[in-house]
């Protein structure tokens, strides 16, 4: 007996786009920024979610693209109206995804991608389901220690509290439905290609 295919191209064709959110989570320094920015490159067709935070900007970093900064009160005001899909504070600042925008995309069939820490990945988890989630590793702590100060950006004091805090973020990879290590750079970012699009 002949098994003929269950869908012909012709039905696939026919179908709404599907709009996924996809998130990338894992220990400050790890090479989330990095990876993304790597993989936006690569397929410009991917809508990446520019974050709100009370962080003040790092040299180069430009407001609107790297992120919206915005002051502790009306982050906070944003937050009583709702405005935000998930949001948390890490090492001293506020950091949150706005709303509307992240769910406009979806709805039209965008894949959106997110680039936040690990209790805004859980909230997603939480209320998203069905987004697809992955968790960034380092090959090693010393390397990970190696990264943060190597990006020389953070004062001592901060790399203290990033450092502490990635302990305890490694410990939940498994939460998450995918764990990549990022040691060499090209086959991290294959890794994160083929669960988006393997
Ligand atoms: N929950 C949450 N975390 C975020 C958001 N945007 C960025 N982050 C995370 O906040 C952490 C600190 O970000 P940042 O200050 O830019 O430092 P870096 O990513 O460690 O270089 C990182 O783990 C980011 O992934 C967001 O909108 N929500
Ligand atoms: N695979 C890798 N091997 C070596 N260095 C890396 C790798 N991936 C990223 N880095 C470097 O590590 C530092 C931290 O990366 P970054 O993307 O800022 O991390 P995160 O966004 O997770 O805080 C940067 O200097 C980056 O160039």
């Amino acid at each position: 007996m002949q098994v003929l295919p269950i869908q012909s191209g012709a039905t696939t064709k026919e179908c709404p786009p599907q709009g996924r959110l996809i998130v990338l989570t894992g220990p400050s320094g790890v090479g989330k920024g990095t990876l993304m920015q790597a993989l936006l490159r690569r397929h410009p067709e991917l809508y990446y979610s520019v974050s709100v935070t009370t962080r003040s900007p790092r040299l180069g970093e430009i407001n609107g693209k790297s992120y919206y900064f915005i002051s502790r009160n009306k982050f906070e005001q944003l937050v009583a109206q709702g405005e935000f899909l998930e949001w948390a504070e890490f090492a001293g600042n506020y950091y949150g995804t706005p709303r509307e925008v992240v769910l406009d995309h979806i709805r039209s069939g965008k894949l959106v991608v997110l680039e936040i820490e690990l209790e805004g990945a859980r909230q997603i988890r939480a209320t998203f389901p069905s987004a697809l989630s992955i968790f960034i590793l380092p090959p090693s702590f010393p390397e990970l220690e190696n990264r943060i100060r190597g990006r020389a950006q953070d004062s001592e004091d901060a790399i203290a509290r990033r450092l502490r805090r990635a302990q305890a973020e490694i410990e939940a990879a498994d939460e998450f439905d995918i764990q990549i290590v990022n040691d060499d750079f090209e086959t991290a970012l294959n890794d994160i290609e083929a669960a988006l699009f393997g």
